[in-house]
C-alpha cells in the first residue's frame, strides 16, 4: 500500500437525545472522519473519536487535527506499507495522540483488508459471525431512564449500563433493581469518584452489577488496586487503560478484572489487539467500548468485538442509538440483540457521500507531491 491522498472531514452531527454523563451533557457529536486513497485508486475510512472538550482524554478535535495535518498524514503520504501493524511505529516520533494515530490506522486497515478481499474482522482475527450488544443510559431523572431501558429492552440490548456520579449512584441503582431484579446491569462513573468515597462505593455491592466501570481517576491504578481489594463488584478499566503497557501493570496489580477496549483510546486496532491477547492470555474477559460515535468507527468496532475474547456484550449500539440518519450505508441494525459482523471486505459498509456532505463543517485535503 501507498498513500496518495487523506482527506479530512470535520462533522457535526445531532444527538437523537441528549446523553449526559458524570462530565456534562452531549447534544451534538463533532468528529473527523478520515477518508485515504492509495496509488491503486482504493479508499479507505477511519474516524478519529476525540470530543470537542478534553474531558476524557487530553485530545480534542481540534489537537487531532494539528496532529494529523503537521506530523501523522506527512509521515504517511507516499510511504510503502506492506502492513497495517506498521503505522504505531511510523508514529513513534509523535508522542501519545493516540486517538489521532487510531483514526488514521483504521483507514489503512480497511484498505488493507480490501486489497486482501477479506472482511476487517477476518484480518483482525475475528471468530464470531455477529456480536452480542449493550446500550449505555445517560444520566437523567429515574422515570426517564426506567422508561430508556424498557425501550432498549425491547430492541433486543442484552447488557445495559447507567451513567452515575457521585451523589447519584445507590438511590438510581436501587430504583432500577426495584424495576428490573435481573436485568444485566453495570455502572460507569467516568473517573467521578476518589478512594476517600470507598464507603459509598461499597454500597453499590448489593446491586449485583457485573461490574462498575472507572470508578477513579485514569492515573489511579494503584488506588484502583486497593479498591477492588474491598469491593466485591469487579472493576472494569476504560480511562486508565492507554497501552498494553498499562493493562499489564493494571492486571498485574489487580487494579480491574475486566478491561473495556476502544481502539481510538490505545492508539489504533494493533493495540487493541495486543491488548486482547494479553488479557486472553491472563484470562481478563475485554469487552468494546463506545464513544457516541459515528457508523464509520461503529463498523470497526462491530469487527474487533468479533475476537475471541470480547466476551462481553459492548456498547456497540445500533446507528439509531444516537442517530436520525448514519453516514454509512446500511446502517447497523440489531435482529434479536445482535449485530451481524459484514462478510464485505475491508470495513464492509459504504460510506452516503450526500448525508457526508450535510453533516461536514470542513475539509481538507492532504497530498503526497513528491
Ligand atoms: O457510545 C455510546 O453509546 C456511549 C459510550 C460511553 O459510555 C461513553 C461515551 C462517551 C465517552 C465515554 C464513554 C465511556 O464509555 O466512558
Ligand atoms: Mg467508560
Amino acid at each position: 500500500m501507498n498513500i496518495k491522498r487523506v482527506t479530512l472531514h470535520i462533522t457535526e452531527m445531532k444527538l437523537v437525545f441528549p446523553f449526559a454523563t458524570s462530565y456534562g451533557t452531549y447534544r451534538e457529536r463533532e468528529s473527523i472522519l478520515i477518508e485515504i486513497e492509495d496509488m491503486d485508486g482504493c479508499i479507505g475510512w477511519g474516524e478519529v473519536v476525540a470530543f470537542s472538550q478534553p474531558w476524557y482524554t487530553e485530545e480534542t478535535v481540534q489537537t487531532s487535527l494539528h496532529m494529523l495535518r503537521e506530523f501523522l498524514v506527512p509521515s504517511l503520504l507516499g510511504r510503502t506499507i506492506e502492513h497495517p501493524s506498521e503505522l504505531p511505529q511510523l508514529f513513534s516520533n509523535v508522542k501519545r495522540n493516540r486517538m489521532a494515530k487510531a483514526g488514521l490506522e483504521g483507514a489503512v486497515w480497511d484498505i488493507y483488508a480490501q486489497h486482501k478481499n477479506q472482511p476487517l474482522a477476518a484480518v483482525l482475527g475475528g471468530v464470531r459471525s455477529d456480536i452480542e450488544v449493550g446500550v449505555v443510559i445517560g444520566i437523567d431523572t429515574l422515570p426517564r431512564m426506567l422508561q430508556q431501558i424498557e425501550r432498549y429492552a425491547v430492541e433486543g440490548y442484552q447488557r445495559f449500563k447507567v451513567k452515575i456520579k457521585p451523589g447519584y449512584d445507590s438511590e438510581l441503582l436501587q430504583g432500577i433493581r426495584q424495576a428490573f431484579p435481573n436485568l444485566p446491569l453495570m455502572a460507569d462513573a467516568n473517573s467521578a469518584y476518589t478512594l476517600q468515597d470507598k464507603d459509598q462505593l461499597k454500597k453499590l455491592d448489593d446491586f449485583g452489577l457485573m461490574m462498575i466501570e472507572q470508578p477513579l481517576a485514569d492515573d489511579d491504578i494503584l488506588d484502583h488496586a486497593l479498591l477492588q481489594k474491598e469491593l466485591q463488584t469487579p472493576i472494569c478499566l476504560d480511562e486508565s487503560i492507554h497501552s498494553l503497557e498499562d493493562a499489564r501493570v493494571a492486571i498485574t496489580l489487580g487494579s480491574c478484572r475486566v478491561v473495556n477496549i476502544k481502539a481510538g483510546r490505545v492508539g489504533g486496532l494493533t493495540e487493541a489487539i495486543r491488548i486482547h491477547d494479553y488479557c486472553q492470555a491472563h484470562h481478563i474477559p475485554v469487552w468494546c467500548g463506545g464513544m457516541i460515535e459515528t457508523g464509520i468507527s461503529r463498523a470497526q468496532n462491530v469487527a474487533l468485538a468479533a475476537l475471541p475474547n470480547f466476551t462481553i456484550p459492548g456498547d456497540i449500539s445500533a446507528s439509531s442509538r444516537h442517530w436520525e440518519e448514519d453516514v454509512i450505508i446500511p446502517d447497523i441494525t440489531l435482529s434479536d440483540g445482535r449485530v451481524p459482523v459484514s462478510s464485505v471486505p475491508g470495513l464492509g459498509y459504504k460510506v452516503n457521500r450526500k448525508r457526508l456532505r450535510n453533516i461536514t463543517m470542513q475539509t481538507i485535503v492532504l497530498e503526497n507531491h513528491s
